[in-house]
């Protein structure tokens, strides 16, 4: 309720504004040349987060992001001791992932640890503005029933770190990825772009809600490619039946959005990129009451990121759009792009995204 609400995320548009505009004079700096795009999406987004979380930059952000990225890596893996529980404890002393978990937590807590030092320690609040860990911190001194431990509050920065980067990131990426394999997609988003932003010169968000056919192309996007595609498990406290199953209590039920969102008994042609079939069903939306779309998850554990999720796809990939023209390297050819996942918590591609930009509008 005090981090992720509409003001909270409308507070850090300078931030985003910025880190994407960036982005875009990197590569066009590269015009011509090919530029890994995938990397550079990636450190963007954790790179608005840290400044949304932390204010300024510190010294080991880098250190502490890709902690973040090894611990996520590394939760993704298959542990054999979930398939054999009465094993877990010898099974766990075999693998080498929890002791890798925990030397990561070592190192993340004492970065966290500083940080919220220094913020506590400092007088009034930097120039960046209120950044989550003053909120956090202004919480910590309220009375509350529930008062925050410093343990707290680093955990729920971690949790943002770690639900927030790699999803919004992959998202931008199979964005860019199936429109490179559709470039009659690519072309009829620009010209939407182009048409909304063609007087201002330069895109910023606040014609984002205009983009009416951009948003059908993320949702197409998350149901393809959900970033998050066994969303997080679940265990029932009670027994129950799900369509005719006994469910024991105390099972661990996985949901797999990504079947969901490819089963051709809600969807047609299910396998095909098409975001006309969003605007067909405008409607049917990403906030968990539409049962055969749900990349953010449902319920009370759903994903409260959708807020500050939305302006980190949508504005880079207006940008992208915007300023450029892309063309693939070596001669691929579109229908030939490679579309492999990645396996883990999340599912990013297997190998970046590699193309050529050509200014269309200089940044
Ligand atoms: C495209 C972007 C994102 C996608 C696809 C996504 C997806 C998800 C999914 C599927 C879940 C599990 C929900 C469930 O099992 O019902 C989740 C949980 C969560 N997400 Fe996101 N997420 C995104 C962005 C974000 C952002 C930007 C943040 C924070 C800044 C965030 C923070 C969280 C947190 C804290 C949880 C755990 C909630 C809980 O367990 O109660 N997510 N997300």
């Amino acid at each position: 309720m005090e981090l992720l609400t509409a003001k909270r995320v409308q507070s850090f548009r300078h931030i985003r504004e910025e880190e994407v505009s960036k982005l875009v004079k990197a590569i066009s700096q590269s015009e011509g040349s090919i530029f890994n795009l995938t990397q550079k999406i990636f450190s963007m987004t954790y790179g608005i987060a840290a400044r949304a979380a932390f204010g300024k930059k510190y010294s080991y952000q880098e250190a502490y992001i890709s902690s973040v990225e090894e611990a996520l890596h590394l939760a993704g893996e298959n542990f054999i001791g979930d398939l054999y529980p009465s094993m877990r404890v010898v099974l766990e002393m075999m693998s080498r992932t929890k002791a890798k978990l925990k030397e990561l937590h070592k190192k993340t807590n004492k970065m966290l640890q500083d940080i919220i030092d220094d913020h506590r320690n400092r007088s009034g609040i930097c120039e960046e503005g209120e950044d989550l860990v003053d909120v956090l911190l202004k919480f910590q001194q309220k009375d509350s029933e529930y008062p925050l431990t410093d343990d707290n509050i680093k955990g729920v920065i971690q949790d943002m770190f770690s639900g927030g980067g790699e999803t919004s990131s992959s998202v931008v990426d199979w964005a860019m990825t199936e429109m490179m394999k559709k470039p009659k997609v690519m072309e009829r988003a620009q010209a939407e772009i182009r048409r909304v932003y063609g007087n201002k010169g330069y895109v910023d968000e606040s014609e984002l809600h205009q983009l009416i056919y951009l948003k059908c192309i993320v949702k197409e996007t998350l149901r393809l490619h959900p970033s998050a595609p066994l969303l997080v498990p679940r265990v029932n406290k009670e027994p129950c039946q799900i369509m005719g199953y006994d469910i024991p209590a105390n099972s661990r039920t996985i949901i797999n959005a990504w079947a969901i969102g490819r089963d051709p008994r809600y969807w047609d042609d299910a396998m095909n990129f098409k975001p006309e079939r969003f605007l067909d069903n405008y409607s049917i939306d990403q906030r968990g009451t539409n049962f055969e779309f749900i990349p953010f998850g449902g319920g009370r554990r759903m994903c409260p990121g959708i807020a500050f999720a939305t302006p980190n796809m949508e504005l880079p990939l207006a940008k992208l759009l915007y300023h450029f023209d892309w063309k693939l390297p070596n001669g691929i050819k579109n229908e030939e792009l490679d579309m492999t996942e990645l396996f883990g918590i999340t599912m990013r591609r297997r190998n970046d995204l590699c193309l050529i930009p050509i200014i269309h509008h200089q940044p």
